[in-house]
């Protein structure tokens, strides 16, 4: 599809990284595809011209995407950009060299820091003492190798990326297969829409609308003095009020520094879902209604505790 036909979806890339992989395999042709070459980018990206985008939030292995929840944090979350969908991904990687290279000739291992850390067992026990070097995407990794080894300045290197993503570029080979530390390896991504209940191309299934996620931090009025993380404000609203505020509690928690400039205040991340809601075609839109209702009236609890509460997505 192209920019005059379809809605536009922004990836991490290029081509081959696992969030096109993930992307394509829930959109097909029902968008153009628009890379972006850091996981920020992606999140920043969402616009009129293109008003989706899929980027990883969380790895079975390795745990939270840091850029993700950084980006997150950012004002234009729950503004203007938002979590409309999830998507699961079954991830295995593959050590990839230029074509001829050995496992003894490779100096360098480059990928995304989500990919090193999900391999950091095969690498400490196959490639001890090699350097390991963070690139932007794994298929930005699987390019690079390409640049490496005799006859330029760089190491040889392997970099580690998905057997599809190897097969995209001339003059790679995969020289092992399954190299994650645990065979169940998943990466759950978000997709981001312009708006909570933006309609999802590609497919006649829309998202139900049971989960949201909730960004939860303390009113920029309350400026004050260090104190204690265990003592912080929005601390104490997580433990006191958070965890009964949404009426049922949270599916999981994230956390990163806030955005104020006070030493260790926080922003949290929760997703509340009620997953009991009927399934019924005459039922669901009054408990969607019902359901919407409840967080809002749990984010203006939240607000009027001394928090500051942003719905940042609805799927
Ligand atoms: O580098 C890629 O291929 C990505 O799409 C990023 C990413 C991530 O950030 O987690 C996605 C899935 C895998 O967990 C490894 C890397």
């Amino acid at each position: 599809m192209d920019e005059h036909t379809a809605p536009g979806l922004a990836f991490l890339g290029p081509p081959g990284s696992y969030s096109h992989q993930c992307a394509v395999e829930r959109f097909e042709d029902s968008v153009w595809y628009a890379a972006q070459s850091a996981i920020t980018d992606v999140f920043h990206a969402v616009s009129a011209e293109v008003p989706f985008a899929v980027i990883p939030q969380e790895n079975s292995t390795y745990g939270s995407v840091v850029d993700t929840y950084d980006s997150l944090r950012s004002p234009e979350a729950g503004q203007s950009v938002f979590v409309r969908g999830e998507l699961t991904l079954s991830v295995k990687h593959c050590l990839v060299v230029r074509s001829g290279v050995k496992l003894e000739d490779v100096r360098r291992v480059m990928s995304h820091e989500q990919a090193l850390g999900q391999c950091s067992r095969f690498l400490s026990e196959h490639l001890p003492g090699v350097t390991r070097t963070k690139v932007p995407s794994t298929s930005a990794a699987a390019s690079a190798v390409l640049c490496c080894g005799e006859g330029t300045d760089e190491p040889e290197s392997a970099a580690i990326c998905s057997a599809h993503c190897a097969s995209l570029f001339d003059g790679l080979e995969i020289l092992r297969h399954d190299i994650q530390d645990e065979a169940s390896n998943t990466t759950r991504f978000y997709i981001l829409a312009k708006s909570l209940d933006a309609p999802l191309p590609g497919s006649s299934k829309q998202p139900r609308r049971q989960r949201a996620l909730i960004r939860v931090g303390n009113q920029v009025k309350l400026q004050r003095e260090y104190e204690p993380p265990s003592t912080s404000h929005s601390t104490r609203i997580i433990t006191s009020t958070l965890l009964t505020t949404f009426g049922c509690p949270p599916l999981r928690i994230d956390r990163r520094p806030s955005l104020n400039d006070i030493p260790f205040d926080d922003v949290y991340f929760l997703e509340v879902g009620d997953l009991t809601l009927p399934v019924t075609a005459a039922t669901i839109k009054n408990c969607e209604e019902e359901w919407l209702q409840r967080l809002q009236n749990g984010v203006e609890g939240i607000n009027a505790a001394g928090g500051e509460a942003t719905i940042l997505g609805v799927w």
